[in-house]
């Protein structure tokens, strides 16, 4: 009798590189398996040759073997060890410890507005944030902060020429409405626009920061695949409204990122919009795009629901006046976004204690 190779992949699955939670078959290290009758060998790949675990890595590889597959198996004395010497890329935001996308399913429901506010209240709570409106098509991020008028200046950074990013409320901000008029950048085609957000994270001059909010166009996009190959995003928000037809985009926006190619975590969603109270009754709430739906929508998907944003004026008004509703921390809106941005900051915490960095999508050519 023989063994197969499956046995084999599914004892060496056992064996966890030292100081990560993966194991030696999912970081691609065993190559070359050979079987012949109780004879087993294969090459363990390691990025370096002077790597301080191949000894140990040898032998938890012997040991797995004798364990699971056979306690007679040839295995000592067969593992030749390789070494793969990569040329590592330059990281992207190198300095930034949590990269977030906003998407949203359906348009309109309010991901501009919530970026915004949530940058706001994450920069009060004493985060550096930066955000980039990716919105290449509808870029709202520069009304949203009285930004308008902003021409980010060059500045040289160890020779290199970076763009400075508009500062306004605590929030460093990059839009493609800073260079061009935001109508021209409507008729971009795809390139175009996928360049102008590579240009924005890649060159912009964000230092050290604890967040970078993406907010991203809404829908599934060239610029959503673009935002993955070009950094590795800690995780995804999803904004919709409580209302059908949102909520059917939202799940396409969630299986998106959470696609086998993509493997981006979705840390949770915000339901915006949820209710609306009128001054006058204040004890009043009229549930005008349906009670909870992206509540039991987040239930059933088994993601958390960070917040719950109402229908308020001021919101609306803060948007169009340059003054996000959150810098008022007191209010009920500003409690409500600091609510949220302490939610996010429990979910990335979770997230980061729990699995590895994500990794950037490959281009495949
Ligand atoms: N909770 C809210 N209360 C009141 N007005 C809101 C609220 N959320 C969003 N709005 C308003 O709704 C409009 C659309 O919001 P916003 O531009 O943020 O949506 P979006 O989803 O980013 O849209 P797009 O599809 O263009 O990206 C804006 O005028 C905004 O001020």
């Amino acid at each position: 009798m023989s063994y197969t190779q499956k046995q084999i992949t599914d004892a060496l699955k056992l064996v966890q590189y030292p100081g990560t939670d993966k194991d030696i078959m999912g970081l691609d290290m065993v190559r070359n398996i050979k079987i012949e009758g109780k004879k087993i060998g294969f090459d363990l790949v390691f990025q370096k040759s002077d790597d301080p675990n191949i000894v140990p890595l040898k032998k938890a590889c012997v040991s797995a073997i004798l364990k699971f597959v056979d306690r007679e198996a040839e295995i000592k004395g067969n593992i030749k060890v390789k070494a793969m010497h990569v040329v590592e890329e330059p990281k992207v935001l190198p300095k930034v410890k949590n990269i977030i996308a906003v998407a949203s399913g359906k348009g309109g429901v309010g991901k501009s507005t919530v970026s915004s506010n949530l940058a706001v209240a994450l920069a009060k709570a004493g985060a550096k944030v930066g955000l980039i409106d990716a919105d290449i098509y509808g870029p709202s991020v520069p009304l949203m902060f009285g930004a308008e008028s902003a021409r980010p200046n060059l500045v040289n950074v160890d020779g290199k020429d970076l763009i400075e990013p508009h500062e306004a409320y605590g929030v460093k901000m990059l839009s493609i409405g800073f260079f061009v008029d935001p109508a021209q950048a409507t008729v971009w085609r795809g390139p175009m626009a996928s360049n102008a957000l590579k240009q924005m994270i890649e060159e912009g001059n964000w230092g050290e920061l604890d967040y970078v909010l993406i907010d991203l166009p809404p829908g599934t996009s060239d610029i959503h695949l673009t935002l993955v190959q070009t950094v590795p995003v800690t995780g995804a928000i999803v904004v919709s409204t409580p209302q059908e037809v949102a909520l059917a985009d939202a799940v396409k926006g969630i299986s998106m990122f959470e696609g086998p190619g993509v493997n981006v975590p979705v840390l949770g969603m915000v339901e915006n919009m949820a209710w609306f109270t009128p001054a006058e009754l204040p004890e009043n709430k009229y549930y005008i795009f349906g009670k909870d739906g992206c509540k039991k929508l987040a239930e059933e998907k088994g993601i958390e629901l960070l917040g719950q944003i109402p229908i308020v004026q001021s919101i609306r008004e803060g948007g169009d006046s340059g003054k996000p509703a959150a810098v008022n921390e007191d209010s009920v809106v500003g409690m409500a976004f600091a609510d949220l941005a302490a939610k996010l900051n429990a979910a990335v915490d979770a997230r980061n204690q729990k699995s590895a960095p994500t990794e950037r999508v490959k281009i495949t050519r």
